[in-house]
Order: C-alpha cells, then sequence, then structure tokens
C-alpha cells in the first residue's frame, strides 16, 4: 500500500507511527510545511519527507489528510488536478462534510471519513468512518487500515460530530481522568511513578473486562462494591460531587462547539 499523510502534525504523525508500527505501508510520504522536526522518519527506508503534496498524491495510493479545517479546502484544490481512479482520499477533518470535499474534487472520487484518535500510534484507536457513495466501494479498504491500528466502526456521516467528541476529543477526556486519579493515589501515599502505573493499568483493566465480557459497566461494579465497604463510599461521593454529571456535560460542550467551528 502507498499512503501519503497530507499534514504530518498531531494527528498525522501519530497515524504514521501506527502505520509504521504494523509494517502497514509499501511507501509512506509524509508532508507538511516545516519539514525539519519530522525528517528524522526518513531513517525508515519507505518514507519520504517532503513539502511537495502534489509529488505525495502522485506518487500514493491512498492519501490520509491530518490538516486543519482551515487549511484543507485549498490543500484539495492544489491538489486535485493530481487525482485519478487510483486514489482513496480519507480525510481526518473536524466539521469538513462529505458534500464539501465532493464539491471541490468531484462527487466521482473515493471519499472517506474517518475520526481516529491519537492511540491510533500504538496500534488502540477507536475509528470511526462514512463515505460518499463513490467512496463506499473502498470503505472495506479504510476499514482494513483501521483495523491494523486499533477498532473500527462504520457509521452515518450525521453522526461523525458526535464521534468527533467520544472518540478523538476522548483521549483527552481519559486523560484527565487518569490524571486526577494519580493524584489522588498520590495524596495517599504512592510516589508519582507508581502512582501513574497503577492508575493506568486499572483503566486499562477496566477497559478490558467491558471489552472482553461485552457486560454493562454497573455489573462490574456491582462485583466491586461490597456492602457498606469502600467502593460504594467513594462512588456515591463522586456522584454527590457530580462525577456523571460533569463528564455528560463536558461531553455536550465539546460537541456544541464543533457546531460553531461548522459554522464558522
Ligand atoms: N489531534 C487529534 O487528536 C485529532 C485531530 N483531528 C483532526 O485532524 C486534523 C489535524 O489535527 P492536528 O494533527 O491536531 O493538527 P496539527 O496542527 O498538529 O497538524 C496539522 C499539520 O498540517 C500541516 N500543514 C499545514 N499546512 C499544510 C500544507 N499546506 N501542506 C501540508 N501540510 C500542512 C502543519 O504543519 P506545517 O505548519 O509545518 O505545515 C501541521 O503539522 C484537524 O482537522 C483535526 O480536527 C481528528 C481527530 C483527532
Ligand atoms: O480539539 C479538536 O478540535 C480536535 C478534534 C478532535 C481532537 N482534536
Amino acid at each position: 500500500m502507498k499512503i501519503a499523510i497530507i499534514g504530518a502534525g498531531n494527528l498525522g504523525l501519530s497515524i504514521a507511527k501506527g502505520i509504521l508500527h504494523t509494517n502497514g505501508a509499501t511507501t509512506m510520504y509524509l508532508t507538511k510545511r516545516h519539514i525539519e522536526i519530522i525528517k528524522e522518519y526518513e531513517k525508515y527506508g519507505n518514507v519520504t519527507v517532503t513539502q511537495d503534496n502534489k509529488l505525495a498524491v502522485k506518487e500514493s495510493d491512498v492519501l490520509i489528510f491530518a490538516v486543519q479545517p482551515g487549511h484543507f479546502e485549498g490543500i484539495l484544490q492544489e491538489v486535485k488536478e493530481f487525482l485519478t481512479e487510483k486514489h482513496v482520499i480519507i480525510s481526518t477533518i473536524t466539521g469538513f462534510s462529505l458534500e464539501k470535499i465532493e464539491s471541490i474534487i468531484g462527487k466521482d472520487a473515493y471519499i472517506i471519513r474517518s475520526m481516529p484518535n491519537t492511540a491510533i500510534s500504538v496500534g488502540k484507536s477507536m475509528t470511526c468512518l462514512c463515505s460518499n457513495e463513490a467512496g463506499a466501494k473502498r470503505i472495506e479498504l479504510a476499514k482494513a487500515i483501521f483495523n491494523r491500528m486499533g477498532h473500527s466502526m462504520e457509521i452515518p456521516e450525521s453522526q461523525m460530530q458526535a464521534a468527533t467528541v467520544i472518540c478523538a476529543s476522548g483521549i483527552a477526556f481519559w486523560m484527565r481522568l487518569i490524571r486526577a486519579t494519580t493524584q489522588g493515589a498520590i495524596q495517599l501515599g504512592f510516589d508519582a511513578k507508581e502512582a501513574q502505573e497503577l492508575a493506568m493499568h486499572t483503566c486499562n483493566g477496566a477497559a478490558s473486562l467491558l471489552i472482553e465480557s461485552g457486560n454493562h459497566p454497573e455489573e462490574e461494579i456491582d462485583r466491586v462494591t461490597t456492602p457498606m465497604g469502600c467502593t460504594i463510599e467513594g462512588l456515591n461521593e463522586m456522584e454527590h460531587q457530580g462525577l456523571s454529571s460533569s463528564l455528560i456535560r463536558g461531553i455536550v460542550a465539546s460537541f456544541e462547539k464543533i457546531s460553531q467551528i461548522r459554522k464558522g
């Protein structure tokens, strides 16, 4: 697979790492304007780092766009004359609709919108996908690419905004929960490194329990909460302080912000 990542920033480089980690490409082009800081990626023999988006497009089949929303249209205009039938266009851009992409490069292009997260760098991204009508013929290919680097789900485009909050921003939300747990553990006497180790692996265990058992979280909570014990005491205090409520409100605020970005 010949892959280009147009916009090798935070997300683009995470995808590049995930692809390298899984030997997912025969050749990979990484583009950005200031390439000095990513030149080191050329140590992987099959990687070319360049400012030249047109070259990357001509030399690749799968094009993953990971630039800021305000840059996307200009870049599509720049490369559109080099797009051919061989290309699969995968956009990670928040709030940029399939219709808008089609209006720039045409309805016949195979266009996929994807919403991965930065855990793609370690092969653990939850990635949501949707496509335009033509792109439906390439959605299985896109799923195969992202399934090598985590788990994917095809969703209607109308849910992409919600998926952005839950899956992409979600990484930051979970990080803060892990960080807060770490701070609690430090207060209880663990040193900082140990505290983070305890928090990370407990979080990993909780998610794995649900993934592997298919159980509802409350079923697992019931197994932990001894009557009159310390777990229910802590959990109820967290809820009195608004734990679930603040998470839900944060998720909704994040969702509403994307609507503003789209309008802007
Ligand atoms: N970060 C995340 O976790 C997620 C981000 N997204 C979406 O992915 C997109 C990228 O986000 P993120 O990685 O955080 O943003 P970054 O700003 O980190 O990365 C964007 C990159 O695009 C490059 N760029 C800008 N102009 C051009 C150009 N003309 N040609 C080639 N490259 C260019 C920039 O580098 P330079 O200035 O050197 O050109 C920069 O490295 C956004 O649309 C975001 O909504 C989606 C899911 C998760
Ligand atoms: O914060 C943002 O707007 C982008 C989209 C999801 C993750 N980062």
